[in-house]
């Protein structure tokens, strides 16, 4: 598969911060990516990097086998910043109309391009709507409308579903999903459990560092499973060992224990279900895989 983003040994410091320390990876075409990391990690900096906001101090950027800052990339790459803002004067129409301008479209294509990109993220019935008159999340889906505008290749998203309430957080990791055969999407979050279910490569930094850069794989000899109970059992530990074809197991939190165990063994859910039952647990849930928490910060 070919990769649509090449990183390489960039770095970038403000004064004497060190924002981002010879940072190298590649993002293939297609896979959804995840940019985590603490605050202060520099996932701002490098998304401002990657979209031409801000200039490197050394590194190389190959976008789409382009340099950065090539008008070949113009449209082929956007981004939704973390505080992106609309005006709540304009209604839906105008304003989109007014950035599918920018971006080099006719009149005619510019209307028609608003109304495709509302319809995308459940708001055609809104192109007349002001800004001002729409709650957080339906303005959240209109920012991520305008990044969708004239079917870029890369769409960056920085914390695209914070501050939403579940239903409204859910929407937009359905259109995301929808969407992730027609763009490749690099989301920034800090809820670790929305990236798990989006992404399928993880970019972590911290301090200005890349310290995980990798495929999420259970495509092995071994398999996991998360399991949450409601108590915390004695010895349970000791007990999950027991069960037949487990090669591992690791507690991870109160209550929670990720279970590896052998690929070949396709009923080992329902043998660990009834092996719950039996020892009379009670359990809240049964998480196909390793967490995405547990697989960065409680590596055994
Ligand atoms: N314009 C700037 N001037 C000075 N220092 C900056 C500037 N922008 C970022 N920094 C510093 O660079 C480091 C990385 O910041 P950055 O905003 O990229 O982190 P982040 O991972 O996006 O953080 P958060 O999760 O809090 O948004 C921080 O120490 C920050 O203080």
């Amino acid at each position: 598969m070919s990769s649509v983003i090449k990183v390489t040994n960039l770095s970038k410091s403000f004064g004497s911060k060190a924002a981002l320390k010879n940072v190298s990876f590649e993002i293939e075409q297609g896979k959804t990516t995840a940019l985590i990391g603490p605050n202060g990690a520099g996932k701002t900096t490098l998304f401002s990097i990657l979209c031409g906001y801000l200039e490197p101090d050394s590194g190389q950027v190959d976008i789409l086998g382009q340099q950065l800052g090539e008008p070949k990339l113009f449209s082929k790459l956007s981004a939704l910043p973390q505080d992106a803002q609309l005006d709540p004067r304009f209604s839906l129409e105008k304003q989109l109309c007014f950035y599918s301008r920018l971006q080099g479209l006719s009149k005619p294509a510019a209307i028609k391009e608003t109304h495709r990109v509302l319809e995308l993220v459940g708001l055609k019935d809104n192109v007349n709507s002001r800004v001002s008159e729409l709650s957080h999340g339906m303005r959240k889906r209109v920012c991520i409308a305008q990044a969708l505008i004239d079917k870029p290749e890369i769409i960056l998203l920085d914390e695209a579903t914070a501050g939403l309430d579940p239903v409204n957080a859910r929407e937009i990791r359905n259109i995301i999903s929808d969407l992730s055969d027609q763009a490749t999407f690099i989301l920034s979050s800090h809820d670790l459990s929305e990236l798990e279910r989006l992404c399928s490569h993880i970019l972590y930094l911290d301090q200005g560092e890349l310290s995980e850069h990798k495929t999420r794989n259970y495509q092995g000899e071994h398999n996991y499973l998360t399991l949450q109970l409601i108590n915390e059992p004695h010895q349970a530990l000791d007990y999950l060992k027991q069960l037949q074809d487990v090669t591992h197991v690791q507690q991870t939190q109160s209550k929670e224990f990720v279970i590896e165990y052998k690929a070949e063994n396709k009923q080992f859910d329902v043998h660990l279900l009834k092996y719950c039952h039996k020892l009379n647990w009670q359990y809240r849930q049964l998480i196909n895989g390793n967490t995405l928490e547990n697989e960065l910060f409680n590596k055994e």
